[in-house]
């Protein structure tokens, strides 16, 4: 299994890093266009090989595609990040022009590639991936609602007292300050629905703060996150890599699901070695459906910025 990464950066080297660690891919190549950063952070990362106990072979390139070639995964992680009081949506005017050269750099390599898009905003850079690039839509993969999904269970355990291994819960929808859909009233606590421990007040303050959850640590860390993002990609890669079956809610592009068109946004999916195998339909409360709807609505604000 040959993945690649493409931007060295903080997301893209943490991306790389739990590939490495989790042991289950036999090549990773990072790739960014600053001259040496991504050997550098390759070399670096090798360097963890004995301390860490993985056989990974990491290689780091300055923008020559030709060393991505035969990848079965990839992942794009390159543009610029959002900064403390910015919404992921006003970062378009330059990832959009850097998602497309590097989708259609990673494709004319490995035509058969399964696609992680991470950059923000991560739904439309997903919409755009699959408007431009003619790849079929199983193999373009949005990340978003790994990493909601794992903030909501770090929020759901905190008011809980619990310990997250406890915890379960999802959040489907855009991937966005207002967007995410936590699904609250399917969360559980060892299969017991958390609203049983919890107050309508005290779950709809996790849901709040698991929407605000990259602007939180934005705020905090001055740029946004990169341990649970990389983690949450690598979980996803390490689905398809091993076929494991796994559900995750992913952007993805639907055709009716969810009663949504011409759009890619999270809902569940089943990951496998063919890529998203499957779109999981689950029943949503009216509220969440109108969420949903409403989520879909912003999504298509950004999407209409576009230039094809
Ligand atoms: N979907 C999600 O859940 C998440 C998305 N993000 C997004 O991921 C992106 C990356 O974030 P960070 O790693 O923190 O930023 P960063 O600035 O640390 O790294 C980005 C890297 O991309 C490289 N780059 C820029 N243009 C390139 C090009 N044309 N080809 C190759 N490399 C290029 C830069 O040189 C830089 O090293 C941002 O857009 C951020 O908003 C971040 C966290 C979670
Ligand atoms: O908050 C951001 O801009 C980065 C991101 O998407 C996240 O951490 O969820």
């Amino acid at each position: 299994m040959k993945v690649t990464v493409v931007g060295a950066g903080a997301v893209g080297a943490s991306c790389a890093e739990y590939i490495a660690i989790k042991n289950f891919a036999s090549e990773v190549v990072l790739l960014d266009i600053k001259e040496g950063f991504a050997e550098g952070k390759a070399m670096d990362l090798m360097q963890t090989a004995s301390l860490n106990g993985f056989d990974t072979k990491i290689t780091g390139i300055t923008n020559d595609y030709s060393a991505t070639a035969g990848s079965d995964v990839a992942v794009i992680t390159s543009g610029i990040p959002r900064k403390p009081g910015m919404t992921r949506e006003e970062l378009i005017g330059i990832n959009a022009g850097i998602v497309k050269t590097v989708a259609t750099s990673l494709i004319k390599h490995s035509p058969n590639v399964i696609l992680i898009v991470v950059s923000n905003p991560m739904d439309t850079m997903t919409y755009l991936v699959h408007k431009t690039t003619g790849l079929a839509k199983n193999k373009i993969i949005g990340m978003g609602g790994a990493l909601d999904s794992a903030r909501f269970k770090y929020r759901l355990a905190e008011a809980l007292e619990a310990p997250i291994s406890d915890v379960d819960g999802m959040v489907i929808g855009g991937h966005s300050d207002t967007g995410m859909v936590p699904l609250t009233g399917h969360a559980t606590r060892n299969s017991i629905k958390v609203s049983e421990f919890l107050s309508e007040e005290r779950l709809s303050q996790v849901a709040e703060d698991t929407k605000v959850g990259g602007a939180t640590l934005t705020k905090l860390l001055g740029t946004s996150a990169w341990y649970a993002p990389g983690a949450a990609v690598s979980s996803m890669v390490q689905a398809i890599a091993c076929d494991q079956k796994k559900m995750f809610p992913c952007s993805t592009y639907l055709e009716g699901e969810y009663d949504l068109n011409d759009i890619c946004i999270g809902v569940p999916v089943i990951l496998g070695k063919d890529g998203i195998e499957k779109i999981v339909n689950i029943p949503l409360s009216a509220a969440d459906k109108a969420k949903m709807q409403e989520s879909a609505e912003g999504v298509k604000k950004t999407n209409n910025l576009l230039e094809f």
